[in-house]
């Protein structure tokens, strides 16, 4: 599309040219306020006090379940499906449902990417790398369970599991489960003469599923294991691996070491040779991104892979659309296009973004539809911090909050740009520690971070717009239908890592925000897809007509 197709139409009654900061609070829902709401107990008075506009200035939106993409109202929300919805104004089918689809009809058997790498199923193992959960944000276990009937059916003759524990997007501990539940089916598939096992595994913090080239010491542990078949544990059977590892102090699914299993001889049961087949099996394209360029890539530095084995490689899905990595998928992803960023810059509006490593590619590369670089390089200008590394983050809770406030501030005073964008990561990424302590720590960080960001906002005249994409600080306590606090037999709580299914907050003020603007009273069931034509608005322009509608109307006073 050339750059007229964008022209948009201006707004009849909202000015152009104001400076309008947009930040996203990463994991920052609302919920009842008790003890295990690090939000409420947190001292975040900035945030607070946004309540007050309610329902004028402040509301709340869906992030979770179909508003946002994904199978079911039952699925938690999460950066990648939240970020694409505020990014583009409208909902798309998103990788697991997509995943879903093609197996439920087949197809994912029929197409190239299938097709491809059962040239392997004749004479050569079939690898099988992913994240072992229910979780449903970067994979589910289901869909590994078809994956490998569907390959056994088709004439997979070996297959071998890789394994990554999760504990972050499900209760930490529930690995174990996952792993019987795999190695249960690995045995039905053996009773049918199938060659299969489960190969090597780790938690995935520590084991492969880095993201944004943050630490890639935590790919290389898992290619050790993965492709050489090295790891400092070795052990005979998966369940046994990971109960052995959890009973280590402080070990949790998240962080396990790696391991291999090995056979009678002490030999490692599935490295990855030449002629093998791999298939990555996360729908989800963030953490899968730095193995499949490892895997893929002829030409690669980032560590010594010591044998670089000729593979036919496909991922669940493309993960990067503009590297057309990899290059084999079993699964088409969402097309997203047309998104705001693209018709912002294409209407005058300069644009910055900004986060730190941790979540950088969450308000730039999802943000605009999975596509990384800019639109226009003469109107963007996107500023990554770099995020402290090797370390969880429930250490240094504060994170990198204040230095993006400062860079938010910088860049609204000195009025370069029209749209301020930042991800502020705290709540999100130290509340999937479960350090309750750490993760209020974290809110009062993200807080005055947005304190910094208004006061600029302030100075300048211009406009702000505060949100978050799902929930997951708000709420650190497994609970019942009834709401409570779910506790074991000896009387302690079961601690939620993951994302909620809680609504999140939209607030938006500053002395450039015209009069009469309200949030309109006839979108209740308003969600995250609804944010970009608001902010378009807010920008002057009329929306794209095919987006969600706008929050927001102006009322004449
Ligand atoms: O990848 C992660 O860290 C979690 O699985 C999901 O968190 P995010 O969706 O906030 O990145
Ligand atoms: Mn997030
Ligand atoms: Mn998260």
């Amino acid at each position: 599309m050339g750059s007229e197709a964008f022209k948009l139409k201006d707004h009849p009654k909202l000015p152009k040219d104001k400076i309008i900061a947009l930040v996203v609070l990463d994991g920052w829902g609302e919920a009842n306020p008790d003890q295990y709401n690090c939000i409420h107990v947190a001292e975040t008075p900035t945030m607070d006090s946004l309540k007050k506009g309610a329902p004028d200035r402040w509301r709340l939106v869906k992030a979770h379940g179909k508003a946002v993409g994904l199978p079911t109202d039952d699925d938690m929300g999460n950066s990648e499906v939240g970020h694409n919805a505020l990014g583009a104004g409208r909902i798309y089918a998103q990788g697991a449902q997509l995943v879903d689809l093609a197996l439920e009809s087949g197809k994912i058997f029929d197409d190239e990417g299938f097709n491809y790498i059962k040239q392997s199923f004749a004479s050569n193992t079939l690898h099988l790398i992913g994240l072992m959960s229910d979780g449903g944000v970067h994979s589910r276990l289901d869909q590994l369970q078809l994956l490998l009937k569907g390959a056994a059916e088709r004439g997979a003759k070996k297959i071998r599991v890789h394994v990554l524990t999760d504990g972050r997007d499900v209760l930490d501990g529930s690995s174990v489960g996952f792993a019987e539940t795999l190695e249960n089916d690995l045995a039905k598939l053996r009773d049918k003469g199938v060659d299969a096992q489960v190969a090597s595994g780790g938690g995935r913090m520590y084991v492969t599923m880095d993201r944004y080239d943050n630490d890639w010491n935590v790919v290389k542990r898992g290619w050790d294991a993965q492709v050489l078949g090295e790891a400092p544990h070795k052990f005979k059977s998966v369940v046994e691996a990971i109960k052995t590892l959890r009973a280590e102090p402080k070990a949790n699914d998240q962080f396990l070491p790696p391991f291999v299993i090995v056979d009678d001889q002490g030999k490692a049961v599935g490295p990855i040779v030449d002629g093998d087949a791999v298939v990555t099996f996360n729908f989800r394209a963030d953490r899968m991104v730095m193995l499949a360029k490892a895997l893929e890539y002829e030409d690669f530095d980032k560590f010594d892979r010591v044998r670089f084995p000729k593979i036919r490689y496909a991922g669940m899905l493309q993960y990067d659309g503009e590297l057309k990595l990899p290059s084999h998928y079993l699964v088409s992803p969402p097309e997203i296009e047309r998104t705001s960023g693209e018709f912002l810059v294409h209407n005058g509006v300069r644009t910055f973004a900004c986060s730190e490593t941790v979540k950088f590619g969450h308000v730039t590369f999802f943000w605009n539809g999975n596509r990384s670089g800019y639109f226009r390089a003469d109107m963007e200008e996107y500023v990554e911090i770099p995020s402290d590394s090797g370390i969880p983050f429930n250490v240094k809770p504060k994170m990198k909050a204040l230095e993006i406030g400062e860079k938010a501030r910088d860049v609204i005073l000195s009025r370069k740009f029209h749209q301020v964008r930042v991800n502020i990561p705290n709540g999100d990424m130290v509340g999937h520690t479960g350090d309750i302590e750490a993760t209020i720590v974290s809110c009062k960080a993200a807080d005055e971070a947005v304190k910094m960001i208004f006061d600029a906002i302030e100075q300048v005249g211009g406009i702000y717009v505060v949100t978050a994409d799902h929930g997951n600080a708000e709420d650190m306590v497994k609970r019942d239908k009834k709401g409570e606090p779910i506790l074991d037999k000896s009387g302690n709580i079961q601690i939620l890592t993951s994302h909620t299914l809680q609504l999140v907050p939209i607030a938006i003020g500053g002395p450039g925000l015209a009069p009469g603007v309200r949030f309109r009273k006839d979108l209740p069931e308003g969600g995250l897809a609804n944010v970009a034509a608001t902010v378009i608005n807010l920008h002057g322009l009329e929306a794209p007509s095919d987006y969600e509608p706008s929050l927001i109307e102006v009322v004449d006073n």
